[in-house]
């Protein structure tokens, strides 16, 4: 596996290294509006002390790798709100700062415990998807309209994929890639820019079965597969009853790690902006689903929106049989 990091924190966390939660959806918990085109991004600009905050309690849940604030972070979408370039992309870099303080200061004050429960966690700087700057839903249908082409997708993502890089985390995070051009860019662009950083592309999906876009998961994996940058593949915001079969699925058709860090079911109305509950859940609970998901053969796992410090909690619980203060 590329990145020896992510394969030592797998090994030291016994196999399975566990993924926060939602960070958006801990940040409306702390009594953030995210209601915004750039929606947990606005933090960055108006609450940053909440960030570190969501941060510090998925640590404390025993989460070993925690996800930046940069999901819905662009530079257009920065200058949109009338910042200037260096501010915007003073921005990223502060979110990918403000993950790696959370991290340091958590891991200080956890070595001076008597009782070691936790791993030095690692710092992943996510990447929403383009349809996730453009806000319209289309994170969840892969449909980019016919204009969209891969260059356009690598330029929409170059810059700030340099900027993230450049702060320093541990790993890139792109998260809920709803269709198979918007991969292929991405693995260009890793090549292009010679990032050094680790990745992890993890796609959405509605069906479990295909990517939101209705494309192959095979098509888009036979692009990965041949990626050395790409240290780590998966789904995340994904209804969590489809994600067992995926990673049965993705088993036989990588060698590549596995994430997966689904959401909890419920479904974004992206007109409304809001999320609509879902029957079918079946009740199972998430950690119960996370046991099964490690026997399945993922290496991480997580979750995604509408999940919480509290989920997080009890998957780091099921997944290392930990019976620590946390
Ligand atoms: C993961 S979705 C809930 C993120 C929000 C969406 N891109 C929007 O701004 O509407
Ligand atoms: N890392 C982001 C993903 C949204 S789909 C979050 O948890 O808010
Ligand atoms: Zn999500």
């Amino acid at each position: 596996m590329a990145g020896a990091a992510v394969e030592e924190l797998v090994k030291k966390a016994g196999g399975c290294a566990v993924i926060d939660g939602g960070f958006a959806t801990q940040l409306e918990a702390l009594g953030a509006d995210i209601n915004d085109p750039l929606w947990s991004a606005a933090c960055l600009i108006t609450k940053p002390h909440l960030i570190k905050e969501v941060h510090m309690q998925y640590l404390e849940a025993g989460a070993d790798v925690i996800i930046s604030s940069s999901y819905q972070a662009t530079i257009p979408g920065f200058l949109a709100r009338g910042l200037l370039m260096e501010e915007a992309e003073g921005l990223l870099r502060t979110s990918v700062q403000l993950a790696l303080e959370a991290r340091d200061e958590f891991w200080k004050s956890a070595l001076r415990k008597s009782k070691p429960v936790y791993n030095r966690a690692l710092v992943a700087a996510s990447v929403g998807s383009y349809g996730a700057y453009l806000a319209d839903g289309s994170e969840y249908s892969g449909s980019y309209g016919d204009d969209i082409t891969v260059e356009k997708l690598k330029d929409f993502h170059r810059r700030r994929l340099q900027v993230l890089a450049s702060a320093r985390p541990d790993l890139v995070a792109f998260e809920a890639i709803p269709n198979k051009m918007e991969a292929q860019a991405l693995v260009e662009l890793l090549e292009e820019e010679d990032i050094q950083v680790p990745s992890w592309i993890c796609f959405s999906s509605v069906d479990g079965k295909h990517l939101c876009s209705g494309e192959s998961f095979e098509d888009c994996l036979q692009i990965i597969n041949a990626s050395e940058k790409v240290a780590i593949v998966g789904v995340n915001c994904t209804p969590p009853q489809f994600v067992e079969g995926i990673i049965r699925d993705f088993k036989k058709q990588t060698q590549k790690a596995i994430a997966v860090y689904p959401n909890s079911g419920e479904v974004w109305d992206g007109r409304a902006k809001r999320w609509l509950p879902v029957e079918c859940f079946g009740r199972k609970s998430f950690d119960v689903m996370a046991k099964r998901w490690q026997e399945a053969g993922a290496s991480l796992i997580g979750g995604c929106c509408r999940t919480t410090p509290s989920t997080i909690r009890a998957v780091s619980k099921a997944l290392k049989g930990r019976t620590g203060h946390y």
